[in-house]
């Protein structure tokens, strides 16, 4: 089936700092996708360009085979989206913004059966300026599931959310990707989208560094041994000269599963002794972080849990 969204070749400066480098990618029907990221690594810039709401400099961006630009903005009819703050008007109720934005002859029903998926009905009739952060955020999530748009683009959605409204907020959006609906979420905590994201990209610095599907990477995350031995030092040297890639922790040294015989074979070659192999817990925000790192020429580094 052919992409929702297709992002091509996209380039962005702001003056003379380039945001964007070359970010390319798709988001197929049915498919949640989680864009991951640190502050200030472009997650929004994206969302705003695919928006139409600010130029880019060069690419192509097109959803449902339709091109969208500052001036093309036809295609956006099949999206729903909230980007940064929900924008909330203090002294109309909630359900008021619904009824603002509905489309559509169903429009009651629209709304009605928004508030019941997002759980809002105890304070949709109160006015949104005695709304908690979380309440807003979740005004602003069903106004962009509202019209039930064939792609729904959400900007760290779970932002001010509780943990039981984070994970109502998952299984809803998780319900309505199995539906057919087509999801492109952000967030800078990968685990956060790790229940819910079908593909992941890591954006650092403007660039992809990553792009694979959620399970290729919980799998990656959970294979890594920690080797302790009689001199750490002289062990990543040894390892270093093999090419063997390593991870360093104050604990001792982190290995990927698939090295480990090789390990173990230059280890007893240089006569070292080993004093632990443990398997561990290497978690997804570690593999994030090993990810950022990595894409920018940093040093590999993590701790052992
Ligand atoms: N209007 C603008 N003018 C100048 N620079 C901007 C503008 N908008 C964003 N930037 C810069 O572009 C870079 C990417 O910002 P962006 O908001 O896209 O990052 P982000 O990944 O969404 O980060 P965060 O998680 O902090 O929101 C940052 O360095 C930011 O300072």
């Amino acid at each position: 089936m052919a992409a929702i969204l297709t992002v091509d070749g996209l380039h962005k400066s702001f003056g003379s700092h380039q945001v964007l480098r070359k970010v390319s990618f798709t988001v197929e029907p049915g498919h949640v996708v989680g864009l991951v990221g640190p502050n200030g690594a472009g997650k929004s810039t994206i969302m705003k360009i695919i928006l139409g709401l600010i130029p880019y400099d060069r690419g192509q961006v097109t959803i449902g085979g339709q091109s969208v630009g500052i001036t093309s903005h036809q295609a956006l009819g099949q999206v729903g989206a909230l980007i940064e703050y929900p924008g909330i008007y203090p002294f109309l109720t909630g359900k008021q913004h619904l009824q603002l934005f509905a489309q559509g002859p169903d429009k009651q029903k629209r709304v009605d059966a928004v508030v019941h998926d997002m759980g809002m009905e105890k304070y949709i009739n109160s006015k949104a300026k005695r709304y908690s952060l979380g309440m807003k955020q979740k005004l602003g999530v069903a106004q962009a599931l509202l019209n039930e748009p064939a792609l729904v683009i959400l900007d760290e959605p779970m932002n001010g959310l509780d943990p039981a409204a984070v994970k109502s907020l998952r299984d809803l959006i998780r319900a309505k990707a199995d539906a057919g609906t087509s999801f492109l979420i952000s967030s800078h905590i990968l685990s956060e989208l790790e229940k819910v994201a079908d593909d992941v990209l890591i954006l650092n610095k403007g660039l992809i560094v990553e792009q694979t599907s959620m399970t290729a990477m919980v799998n990656r995350g959970a294979e890594v041994y920690l080797i302790r031995t009689s001199d750490d030092q002289v062990t990543k040297q040894a390892l270093g000269n093999a090419s063997i890639p390593i991870m360093e922790s104050p604990q001792g040294v982190l290995v990927n599963h698939e090295d480990l015989n090789d390990v173990l074979r230059v280890l007893v070659m240089s006569n070292i002794h080993v004093d632990d192999i443990a398997h561990v817990q290497h978690d997804l925000e570690s593999s994030f972080l090993d990810m950022v790192n990595a894409g920018k020429g940093g040093a590999r580094d993590a701790n052992a849990h």
